[in-house]
């Protein structure tokens, strides 16, 4: 199995200055509000409050321009500061009215020290409503209560554009609906919406995936959607290719379009979760079940262990938060942490996608997912395998 060592991607990207280089090559020109250093004497005059221990200040307060002044502080590189409201509750997924949050301004303006600091609290925080979310979800009431405390407890964090947020969490949570059987239609019609969009721009990125077969080997892909991922997979002649899908309706398709007669193919139907004791262990693996949502990508990755053998290959659609620079970092960061926990590394391999995301592909698409001009392709390996 071939590695690229252990000074990975993945470090590249997320520390150093490699990361404001990386990430400037991912949003491509921003927008006026970087212009803003006239903003520069409301956030003197925050910085100065804060230092001198001002008490009863809003934290989460928006100027004129609809700026808080975390925002103003990133924008200079503040770092302390930055840190004196964060811990006195300043919401750090607040947005701008150019959709920047105090972390693209830092980004934007290479400040690292308070690029850091900020990745780290909205990544701490981002564990922690990860953590409410699973115990809600463990204590049984996984389709009301869920839903609520997580769109709360986020719009607690952010205050603004929590509906955007909410809705992010509705359709992962409608899919997720669907697939445990109460099949909606409106759920349909947004999988359908999802589909076209995927067919226009998501076609080379998925097909990218076949990374995973690169060892050669038994494969599983969980999530067949489209079957872009598995015929790309298939074009590889592994010697086993597993495929689990939890749809009904792509199931049939499946079965309609010959997947079941494929000599090396074997279709295991139903949730991932439930069929577990069906699957083996595997030389490489893609999964992909709709990932906006990184509970999903979490509970996969506990089993990871089990399932990818020594030398194995891992890979997932690394789609969240992609209409936002930070907030697309701050998840890539917080999804790569249990793998590496568990002993994986996770590379991510920079590809272009700008070409293909031109302004028609989102024409009828509701909610506009992906905003970012370059897509970050994970691989995984134990680490041992890549020394
Ligand atoms: C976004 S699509 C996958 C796209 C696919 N990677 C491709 O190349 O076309 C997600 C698929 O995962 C399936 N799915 C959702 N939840 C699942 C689960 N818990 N277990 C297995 N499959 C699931 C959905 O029915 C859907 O077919």
């Amino acid at each position: 199995m071939h590695s690229r060592g252990t000074g990975d991607i993945l470090n590249i990207i997320l520390s150093g200055l490699s990361i404001v280089a990386i990430y400037k090559a991912a949003s491509g020109p921003r927008m006026a509000a970087i212009a803003g250093a006239i903003g520069g004497i409301t956030a003197a005059v925050a910085m100065v409050g804060f230092k001198e221990g001002l008490t009863g200040a809003d934290v989460s307060y928006f100027d004129n321009d609809g700026l808080t002044p975390l925002m103003h502080a990133a924008k200079f590189g503040y770092a302390d500061v930055i840190k004196a409201l964060l811990e006195a509750g300043a919401p750090w997924n607040a947005l701008s009215p150019a959709n920047q949050s105090a972390g693209d301004f830092a980004m934007d303006a290479g400040h690292q020290e308070a690029f850091e600091v900020l990745l780290n609290a909205a990544t701490q925080v981002e564990l922690i409503l990860g953590t409410i979310a699973r115990e809600t979800k463990n204590n049984g009431d996984c389709e009301g209560a869920y839903l609520d405390d997580r769109s709360s407890a986020m719009q607690q964090y952010s205050g603004y554009k929590a509906s955007e947020l909410k809705e992010c969490v509705l359709i992962a949570h409608d899919l997720y609906l669907s697939r445990r059987g109460g099949a909606l239609q409106a759920v349909r019609e947004k999988y359908k919406q999802h589909k076209a969009a995927m067919m226009a721009w998501e076609k080379p990125l998925m097909e990218a995936h076949k990374a995973v077969c690169s060892g050669g080997g038994s494969i599983l892909n969980v999530g067949f959607g489209m079957g872009l991922v598995d015929t790309a997979i298939q074009q590889y002649g592994p010697a086993k290719h597993t495929i689990v899908e939890a749809h009904p309706e792509v199931y049939e398709r499946m079965l309609r379009t010959g997947w079941g007669e494929k000599d090396n193919v074997k279709i295991i139907f139903g949730r991932w979760q439930d069929v577990l004791s069906q699957l083996e262990s595997y030389d490489g693996i893609f999964f992909d079940i709709y990932g906006e949502y990184y509970e999903d990508l979490s509970e996969f990755h506990q089993h990871l262990p089990k399932l990818l053998k020594a030398g194995g290959i891992y890979s997932y659609f690394n789609g969240l938060c992609g209409g936002n620079a930070f907030f697309h970092v701050v998840y890539c960061h917080l999804v790569s942490l249990e793998p590496e926990n568990l002993g994986y590394s996770t590379q991510l391999i920079p590809l272009p996608v700008k070409e293909c995301l031109a302004e028609e592909v989102w024409q009828g698409v509701r909610h506009k997912y992906w905003q970012l001009d370059t897509y970050y392709l994970p691989v995984c390996q134990s680490i041992h395998d890549s020394e």
